[in-house]
């Protein structure tokens, strides 16, 4: 597939200094499909930055923050946390990170993230990787995954796979329609869903040389 990953750049607004955009990858797929797992070894290979929003956001919640409580009753119904939260958490961690490549995982989960995110930052995503898992295995493994997360019980896992299904899924048909999806059979083993990943990010090092 042509991916184009070349960073842009623009010129500030004084005309002088050209500032590179950092590259962005989102990572999307439904819960519990292996997002933040196999994210853990792009970070090892490939030298990005990872960002998990459901991470920040329960962050968010811990640091005792005006919006905890709102974030935690949301999450605890599976449901999308306003999108100007969310970029703004993401927006300070990639400012502050001090890398200009970003794995961003489970966002944008619906339409207004997407939008939210290239109004706010004007940055558009190099690609996007797309988790696909059918909902039995995503079911299994997020029961057995003991992380001692408040929305991992069945209730609200079945909230979770509604919201998936329908926000979360028409933005990665979005992504489909402009040729940025590479989809991967989530479904298999840890190493060889890896194979599969380090595929895409090889042949795209590739193509930048
Ligand atoms: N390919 C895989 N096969 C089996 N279990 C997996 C696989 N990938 C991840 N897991 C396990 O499934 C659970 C959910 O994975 P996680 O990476 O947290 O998914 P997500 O971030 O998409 O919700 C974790 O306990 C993880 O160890
Ligand atoms: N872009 C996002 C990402 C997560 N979230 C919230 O955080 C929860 C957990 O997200 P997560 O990405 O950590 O969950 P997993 O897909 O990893 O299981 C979601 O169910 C939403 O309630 C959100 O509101 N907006
Ligand atoms: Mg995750």
């Amino acid at each position: 597939m042509e991916t184009d990953v070349g960073v842009s750049t623009s010129e500030e607004a004084n005309g002088s200094a050209a500032k590179k955009k950092p590259t962005v990858v989102f990572v999307l797929g439904g819960p519990g499909s292996g997002k933040g797992t196999q994210c853990a070894y792009i970070v090892e290979h490939f030298g990005f930055t990872h960002f998990s929003a459901g991470d920040l956001l329960r962050g968010e919640i811990d640091s005792g923050s005006e919006n905890g409580l709102m974030i935690k009753s949301m999450m605890n119904e599976g449901k999308i946390v306003p999108s100007e939260v969310t970029v703004k958490l993401l927006q300070k961690a990639m400012e502050e990170s001090g890398n200009e490549k970003f794995l961003i995982d489970g966002f944008p989960r619906n339409d207004e993230n997407r939008a939210a995110f290239a109004a706010v930052t004007g940055i558009e995503p190099a690609f996007v990787l797309f988790f696909d898992c059918p909902e039995e295995e995503m079911e299994r493994r997020i029961l057995n995954r003991n992380q001692g997360r408040d929305d991992d019980n069945i209730e609200t896992i079945r909230k979770r796979f509604k919201v998936f299904l329908q926000s979360s899924l028409p933005v990665v048909q979005y992504y489909e329609s402009i040729g940025k999806v590479h989809k991967i059979d989530a479904a298999r083993p840890v190493e060889e869903v890896f194979e599969s990943v380090k595929a895409v990010f090889t042949s795209i090092n590739e193509k930048d040389d």
